[in-house]
């Protein structure tokens, strides 16, 4: 094997020489072929018979070329036309030998640089490898970034997707007529989405129905509330198919749920921010009243649109309301009512009122006394109904409560009863306890006055004692005297729970005192026989209707009414 190796290196050496860059090409080995048959014998290496080769005399082994002009001759021979080009060789080429021939061949599998093992030293640094492009990218990736460069997709993925929705919903509120971009849970020069969300018919002809605000709970970020007891207010109701509308009274309650058997519902008083934004009102049910024949028919859900508050009647300042002491509101408990905060002495006395109403004309009393911060004064009401089923019991329950806290008084005239309100039921106005500034400056005056006369009188006892205070003793003794009863307990350091027992151990009046304002509330034929008919025709909204009826035959006026119609 060596041998013909060797035989091979000095046959193809010429050829090396003449053509260097060519030599390993494989069209010339491949065109040179050599007899394997008798590998050790030379001579019987011969080229194969080719068109050419038969012509010319045979080549024997023995006749390899040994000196320069030989190898050119056989050079000649197999590159005839002596071009810089390898050519297809014309004679006969000797046969390769079979093992060679092996090695000669197409590798089986492609050469893949990835795979070699074999150590290779450059002088420049290597291209990297797919492999270390990969590594290195991954190693690029898993290096710590800076702060902002990490939060940045973020901020601008959070960016692009407000911007979005800012578009979306100024396209869509521009387009959308019933889209409800209001936050508040009323407006007075705006209509309002409301939804129907309890309804019950009371008698006959009388229904309770909650409303709530679309998207109430949206709606109470800024902490809105609707009722006070400062104000009387209405709400209007829209029945867009005819374009009309109508005032109803909102009450501060909510249901809270349904008795399972009757269906009543349980109503609770809307106090805290979070039951805000839901209201009832109670509407009577005329047989020809368009609008209320309308409402009551009204499916659960069913929207309507709603504008207030109309402010019916504003309270007048008085300086109590000046040091901001609240009035606490009803409770759905008598005990959990909380005591009245103690009015300053020296501070004019609060307001009491009498309230003559009739129909649905007695629900803005109930407004007034079931709001937070309802009136500091008395109120003594003459409430007419047609039937007793008219008011609801719970009604009923909450005004008994007001009336144990000494806040109000209830006369209720029923009229299929046949009972009536007459001249002997209307009270005789009273001068009010406030009228302005100079009320203060006087009052503290008298205040003054009585601390000085209680001092007048300590001193005069110490000097008739001999100087000895003995006060407690000799006041004790001195009811003892006048009584012969069990001395009182002195309960003015106790404080009360609540407002019920406030009102029954401190506060207990033998008389109700006089109302120094009337208000008037009902049906024309009912406010005619009360007080005359209200007149509001003129700009400024101010009643000028003459005073008429039952009122006026007392001597009320026109200033210390209001009629509400
Ligand atoms: C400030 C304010 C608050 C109000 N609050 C309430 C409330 O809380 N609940 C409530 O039910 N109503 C309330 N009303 C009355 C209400 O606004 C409507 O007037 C009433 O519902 C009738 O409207 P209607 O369209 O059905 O009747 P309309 O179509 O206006 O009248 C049709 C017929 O119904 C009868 N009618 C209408 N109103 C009366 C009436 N007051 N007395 C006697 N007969 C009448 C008459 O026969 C009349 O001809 C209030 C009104 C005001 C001004």
């Amino acid at each position: 094997m060596s041998l013909r190796i060797r035989n091979l290196q000095s046959f193809l050496r010429p050829i090396n020489r003449r053509f260097p860059q060519a030599v390993w090409s494989s069209r010339v080995v491949t065109s040179i072929r050599y007899n394997s048959s008798t590998p050790n014998n030379n001579s019987s290496r011969r080229p194969n018979s080719g068109e050419e080769g038969s012509n010319k005399k045979d080549t024997k082994d023995s006749d390899l070329p040994a000196t320069n002009d030989e190898h050119n001759e056989l050079l000649e021979k197999y590159n005839p036309d002596k071009s810089s080009r390898v050519g297809t060789p014309k004679g006969a080429i000797p046969a390769i030998d079979h093992d060679l021939a092996s090695l000669l061949k197409k590798p089986k599998y492609e050469y893949n640089p990835e795979n070699n093992t074999n150590e290779v030293t450059y002088e420049f640094p290597p291209p990297k490898s797919p492999k270390q492009l990969k590594v290195e990218k991954i190693r690029e990736k898993s290096k710590p970034k800076s702060r902002f460069k990490k939060i940045a997709p973020s901020l601008i993925a959070a960016g692009l997707a407000s911007w979005g929705i800012f578009t979306y919903s100024y396209l869509t509120s521009k387009t959308d007529p019933d889209k409800d971009g209001e936050t508040g849970l009323l407006r007075p020069d705006k209509f309002l989405p409301y939804v129907i969300s309890f309804k019950h018919q009371i008698d006959d002809d009388h229904y309770l129905i909650e409303l709530t605000r679309k998207n109430r709970h949206k709606k109470l970020i800024n902490n809105e509330t609707l009722f006070n007891g400062k104000t009387m207010w209405s709400i209007e109701i829209k029945q867009p198919d005819i374009n009309i509308v109508r005032n109803y009274t909102p009450l501060p309650l909510y249901v809270a749920g349904t008795d399972p058997v009757t269906k009543e519902p349980h109503l609770r008083l809307v106090s805290e921010s979070e039951e805000q934004g839901k209201f009832i009102i109670i509407v009577k049910k005329y047989k020809q009243g368009e609008f209320s024949r309308w409402i009551t028919g009204l499916n659960l859900l069913h929207p309507v649109e709603v504008r207030g508050p109309i402010v019916e009647h504003k309270f007048p300042g008085h300086p109590l309301d000046k040091f901001y002491i609240k009035r606490p509101q009803l409770a759905n408990l008598l005990s959990k009512i909380k005591p009245d905060p103690e009015y300053p002495e020296k501070l004019p006395k609060p307001e009491n009122y009498v309230y003559y109403g009739a129909g649905t004309g007695i629900l803005p009393l109930l407004q007034l006394i079931y709001s937070p911060n309802p009136p500091k004064g008395f109120i003594e009401a003459y409430l007419s109904i047609h039937s007793e089923s008219n008011l609801l019991d719970q009604f009923k329950t909450l005004n008994y409560f007001a009336e144990k806290i000494g806040r109000v008084k209830f006369h209720y005239f029923i009229g299929e009863k046949g009972e009536h309100l007459s001249s002997k039921d209307i009270l005789k106005p009273t001068l009010p306890n406030f009228t302005g500034l100079s009320d203060i400056k006087l009052s503290e005056e008298q205040y003054r006055e009585k601390l000085l006369a209680e001092k007048r009188e300590e001193v005069k006892r110490q000097i008739a004692n001999g100087g000895i205070s003995n006060e407690g003793k000799k006041s004790i003794t001195h009811e003892e005297e006048e009584n012969h009863t069990i001395p009182k307990l002195d309960v003015s350091k106790f404080k009360p729970d609540n407002a019920f027992q406030q009102f029954n151990i401190f506060k207990k009046r033998k008389t109700t005192p006089d109302p120094s304002f009337a208000f008037v509330c009902g049906p024309e034929g009912y406010m005619a026989d009360v007080s005359g008919k209200s007149d509001l025709n003129n700009l400024e909204m101010v009643d000028n209707g003459p005073i008429g009826g039952k009122l006026k035959e007392k001597g009320w006026t026109l200033q210390n009414i209001k009629r509400l119609q």
